[in-house]
C-alpha cells in the first residue's frame, strides 16, 4: 500500500508577540484570514491529503468554511506547539500507519510555496530520518552579553534556518515526540526531537520568503511576498 499523506497544521498558538486583539492566524492578509491563506496553500499542493487541524478548544474566531480540504478534523492545542503536534498525532492513532507520510507546517507560514511543498515531500518520503525545510543563514551572526552590546560574532558556517514543512513517518515522529518528553528535552520543532533520537533529517534549502508572522512589521512583508511570488495566491472563484 502506498504511504498515505497527513498534514497536521499548528494554529493553536496566542500569537502574544504580535499583540493583535486576536490571536494572529485570524488576522487579515491580502484580505483574507491567515489561517486560510496557509490552508489554501497547502491544498494547492496537496489536495488529497488528510488534515489534522490544530486549535485553542476555546478558540472563538474559527469558521469551517475556511479549510478547502475533504478530509479534516480540528484537534485540541495544547499549551505549547509541541503539546498541539502530540495531540494531532494522538487523535488519528487508529487511522494512520506507521509508514505514513506526516507534514508538520505552522499557520503562521502563508507564504510557502506549491513547489517548496512537493520538494519537501518528495525528499521526506525519500529520507529515512524525514526532512525539513530550511534556509541558510545570509547574514553575520552576533552573539550579545546580556546588556545589548556584543560579546562575540559567531562563526555561520553550517548554520540554518529551520523552515516548514517538517516531514517524518508517522511511526517515527510519535516516538521521537514520546522520547522528548519523556527525557524532559525542550523542542520548537519536530526535527529536534528527532535529531535527539540520533538521527540526522535531510535538509532541504527553501525559499526565503517562507517567513513565520511573528511580530507585527512581519504582516506587511507577508502581504507584499504573496503579491510578489510568481504563482496565484487566491483559490479558484475567489474575489481579487
Ligand atoms: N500552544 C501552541 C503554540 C503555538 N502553536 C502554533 O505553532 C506555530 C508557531 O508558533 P508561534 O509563531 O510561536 O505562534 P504563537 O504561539 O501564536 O506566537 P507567540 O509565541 O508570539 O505567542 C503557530 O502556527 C502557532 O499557532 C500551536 O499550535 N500551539
Ligand atoms: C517550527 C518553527 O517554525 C521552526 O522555525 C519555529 O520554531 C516555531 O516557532 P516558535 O516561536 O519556536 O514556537
Amino acid at each position: 500500500m502506498s504511504r498515505r499523506l497527513w498534514l497536521i497544521v499548528p494554529a493553536a498558538g496566542q500569537g502574544r508577540r504580535m499583540g493583535a486583539d486576536r490571536p494572529k492566524q485570524y488576522l487579515e492578509l491580502a484580505g483574507r484570514p491567515i489561517l486560510a491563506r496557509t490552508l489554501a496553500r497547502l491544498h494547492r499542493a496537496f489536495p488529497e491529503a488528510r488534515l489534522c487541524l490544530c486549535l485553542d478548544p476555546d478558540d472563538a474566531w474559527f469558521d469551517p468554511r475556511w479549510v478547502p480540504f475533504a478530509d479534516w478534523r480540528r484537534t485540541p492545542g495544547g499549551a505549547e506547539r509541541v503539546d498541539s503536534v502530540s495531540g494531532a498525532l494522538a487523535a488519528i492513532a487508529s487511522e494512520a500507519d506507521v509508514d505514513d507520510l506526516v507534514l508538520v507546517h505552522d499557520v503562521a507560514r502563508p507564504c510557502v510555496t506549491v513547489d517548496d511543498l512537493r520538494r519537501l515531500r518528495d525528499a521526506a518520503l525519500a529520507a529515512p530520518a524525514g526532512a525539513i525545510l530550511a534556509a541558510p543563514v545570509a547574514d553575520t551572526m552576533k552573539r550579545d552579553d546580556g546588556r545589548g552590546r556584543i560579546r562575540a560574532t559567531e562563526p555561520r558556517d553550517g548554520l540554518w534556518h529551520a523552515l516548514t514543512p517538517q516531514g517524518f513517518g508517522y511511526g517515527l515522529l510519535c516516538r521521537a515526540l514520546e522520547t522528548a518528553r519523556a527525557q524532559g528535552v525542550a523542542i520548537t520543532d519536530e526535527a529536534s526531537a528527532v535529531e535527539a533520537l540520533g538521527l540526522a533529517p535531510r535538509l532541504v534549502s527553501g525559499r526565503r520568503d517562507n517567513l513565520k508572522v511573528t511580530h507585527p512589521d512581519d504582516l506587511g512583508l507577508a502581504g507584499w511576498i504573496l503579491a510578489a511570488q510568481d504563482e496565484p495566491y487566491r483559490n479558484p472563484g475567489e474575489p481579487a
